[in-house]
């Protein structure tokens, strides 16, 4: 893939950049044009901090009289309440006003946490999505889903708001862990049955490059996923209809994530085994021949991704998905596929699902 690249999204009120390239952390033109303010806050988690934190204050502190770091505690079990206000505690302990720019360096965990803080702090400030996970280049950083954690449903409060650009450096990817590399394939796999078989047939010729990081399996994946999402998040925004379809396998993702507790799987696990549950459903009602489902649990498994879920017990299962935010009075409504490349939505009998459930649990 010919690097640079640079894919824009483009909503009812909004347009922005996503910016895909190596060493685009260290480059003056990635920051050129961002909204000018007194203060720039960079939101970013203990972990990552540590390894390109520096990289992003030195990139900045040219640009704004005063760059400040807020470092969040590192995990999903921390995308509460309480973290989020200790980015408001620094906000206003830092006298920031309504122009100061967040930047949200870091995975989607911190992502959706500061385009939340974005979003609500002073009624909206602008904030630059700077992601370091595969799963935060490929999806979080795109699309303005903001949102934290409740105990009982994933996600359940948030807000929609557009970053005003994203800057995906490929460069940040060589210091992830491989479990993280693996959480993010599993959203990259989803593009495929969703919306593109030929992408799905790549992801299949290419997954062992992209888990060894090759740069251009790397480059092609990141730029094809963004491409997908931002063409979908343009056509829906706030999720009114087709962009339900980036929400294949979260369904049962959400409920595995919500069950076990969160940060027990990673969210890229849990839609990693929840697409093989709702291809199951698919098979199950016609849809796909079961042959598909095996295609898709092959290819998640090679991409080191578990295809077995939790024993929560079927009615947990159901109840956590009652919550699910596509439910509508109480029925849950499924992504399912009817062939690859295409989705569509749609409820189903629940001893269907729990059918398809008890073909994926462990042993
Ligand atoms: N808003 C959206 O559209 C959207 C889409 C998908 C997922 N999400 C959310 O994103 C979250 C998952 O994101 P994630 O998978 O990035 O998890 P994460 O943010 O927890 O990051 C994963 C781990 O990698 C570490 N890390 C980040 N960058 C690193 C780097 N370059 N090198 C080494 N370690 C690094 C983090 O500290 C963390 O421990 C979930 O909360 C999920 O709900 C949101
Ligand atoms: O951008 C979207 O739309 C998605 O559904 C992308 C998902 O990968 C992501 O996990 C999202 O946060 C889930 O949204 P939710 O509305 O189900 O919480
Ligand atoms: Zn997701």
């Amino acid at each position: 893939m010919p690097l640079p690249a640079t894919v824009t999204v483009t909503t009812a009120d909004t347009r922005y950049g996503i910016l895909i390239d190596a060493g685009l952390l260290a480059s003056a033109s990635t920051w050129a044009g961002l909204p000018k303010a007194a203060q720039a806050v960079i939101v970013t988690n203990t972990t990552v901090d540590a390894l390109h934190g520096d990289a992003l204050r030195r990139a900045l502190a040219p640009l704004y009289p005063s760059v400040s770091t807020v470092a969040l505690p590192d995990g999903e079990v921390y995308k509460t309440w309480q973290t989020l206000n200790l980015i408001f505690d620094h906000l206003l302990g830092h006298g920031c006003d309504r122009k100061t720019v967040l930047f949200a360096l870091g995975g989607g965990v911190v992502g959706d946490m500061a385009g939340f803080a974005a979003a609500s702090y002073m009624r909206g400030v602008p904030f630059v999505q700077v992601p370091t996970t595969l799963l935060a280049q490929v999806d979080s950083s795109v699309g303005g889903k903001t949102a934290i954690n409740h105990p009982l449903g994933k996600n359940m409060i948030g807000a929609f708001y557009q970053p005003c650009r994203v800057v995906c450096d490929l460069d940040t990817l060589g210091t992830l862990p491989a479990r993280e590399t693996s959480a993010g394939l599993a959203e990259i796999i989803k593009y495929g049955p969703i919306a593109d078989a030929a992408f799905f047939d790549w992801i299949e010729e290419h997954v062992d490059a992209l888990r060894a990081h090759d740069r251009a399996a790397l480059a092609y994946a990141v730029q094809r996923s963004c491409e997908i999402k931002a063409e979908v998040v343009g056509q829906d925004e706030r999720e009114a209809g087709l962009r339900a379809i980036l929400n294949f396998g979260h369904t049962f993702g959400h409920a595995i994530e919500a069950g076990l507790g969160y940060g027990e799987w990673l969210h890229g696990e849990a839609v990693g085994c929840g697409m093989v549950m709702a291809a199951e459903l698919s098979a199950l009602l016609g849809l796909v021949p079961p042959a598909f489902v095996e295609r898709l649990a092959r290819l998640c498994e090679r991409a080191g991704l578990p295809v077995k879920g939790p024993r929560l017990g079927i009615g947990r299962y159901l109840e956590l998905m009652r919550v699910d935010k596509k439910a509508e009075g109480g029925e849950i409504r499924f992504v399912l596929i009817d062939a690859p490349g295409h989705a569509l939505l749609r409820s189903a009998p629940d001893a269907l699902v729990a059918q398809a459930i008890e073909c994926h649990l462990a042993a």
